[in-house]
């Protein structure tokens, strides 16, 4: 077990006998104040958060019955539950006998918690102190918290100091930053430079690191030849990579993307579906287009399906 990580179960003693670090510090007081719990009967006071809020039951769906925990940014971050809970379902049917997943950007625990249903360890990684300590809460209103384990820290620094390898798992999960809800600014998101805190390449080099199955939940707009270059460049030229789009409540969330040979024996809906509703979510382009369009990612190595939650 990584020891350095903190027992979601075991935050408040933890944060007591390390008392005198000032993360933890930190830590005492968010759980001393009962920090950042969410009434849910009650509308946020930053008015700009309430598009959010109202679909509050979509990210939480135990909002209205236990104790939910969000800091600001997390309204507008935290992956919704029916999406988590379906990728979790994915990567059990893709890996029946996995045991440990890391979830690098854990933020309020949106996918932590959803991972920790079914897998017996997961481990959880965000450089916000307010977002480990919501993961924690988070996880312990919905029967977890005794299966996640987190740390606070820059990925970075984490990787660069070889901070997570004693640990192995076997598919390292990432919802990184995508820059707050203007990442839809321009048509095409740019992978290598407005995905934080790196580019794609390095992003998924540093991931691999850990574990040859990975995925990482990334803006629907997001540019595949990037995601293709990326691809290759690490892990040659033949080498492919899956994407998901996933829909929620008729709205298109993100895409998912996958590398690992576990994740490309699922065909969830036939090639004539694919294409139909990729063509639904690029209005701008024509079917022949998109068909074109997605004919050559499939050459650059780019797999592409369709969900609908
Ligand atoms: C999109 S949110 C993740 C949401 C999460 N999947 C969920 O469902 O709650 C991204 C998270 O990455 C964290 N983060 C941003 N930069 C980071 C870095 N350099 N190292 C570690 N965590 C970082 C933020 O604090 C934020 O919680």
């Amino acid at each position: 077990m990584g020891r350095t990580f903190i027992h979601a179960s075991r935050i408040r003693q933890t944060a007591r006998k390390r008392k005198h670090h000032s993360k933890f510090k930190t830590l005492i007081n968010l759980l001393e104040n009962n920090a950042y719990k969410i009434e849910s009967s009650k509308p946020l006071h930053n008015g700009k958060l309430y598009k959010y809020w109202k679909n509050r039951r979509h990210l939480f769906s135990k909002i209205d019955t236990s104790p939910i925990y969000m800091t600001d940014e997390l309204w507008f971050s935290v992956t919704p539950e029916r999406i988590a809970c379906f990728l979790t379902n994915f990567v059990k049917a893709c890996m029946p006998n996995a045991e440990r997943i890391l979830d690098v950007f854990c933020g309020g625990g949106g996918n932590t918690i959803q991972f920790a249903m079914q897998f017996p360890y997961v481990y959880g990684v965000d450089y916000s102190i307010d977002h480990i300590y919501c993961t924690a809460k988070n996880a312990q209103s919905y029967g977890v918290d005794d299966r996640i384990w987190l740390k606070r820290g820059s990925w970075k620094k984490l990787v660069s100091k070889n901070k997570l390898s004693k640990v192995k798992y076997d598919c390292v999960f990432g919802s990184p930053p995508w820059g707050g809800p203007e990442y839809l600014k321009n048509d095409v998101y740019d992978l290598e430079h407005n995905l934080m805190p790196m580019g794609i390449t390095k992003l998924l080099k540093s991931f691999l690191k850990l574990s040859p199955n990975v995925i990482m939940f990334l803006p629907r707009n997001s540019d595949l030849s990037q995601l293709s270059r990326a691809t290759r460049k690490i892990l040659g030229p033949f080498a492919k990579c899956k994407v998901l789009y996933v829909k929620e409540n008729g709205y298109m969330k993100g895409i998912f993307c996958m590398w690992g040979e576990c994740f490309f024996n699922y065909e969830p809906v036939s090639e004539e579906n694919n294409l139909m509703e990729v063509c639904s979510e690029n209005e701008e382009h024509s079917r022949e287009e998109e068909h074109e369009s997605t004919k050559a990612n499939r050459d650059n190595g780019i797999d592409i399906y369709k969900l609908d939650g």
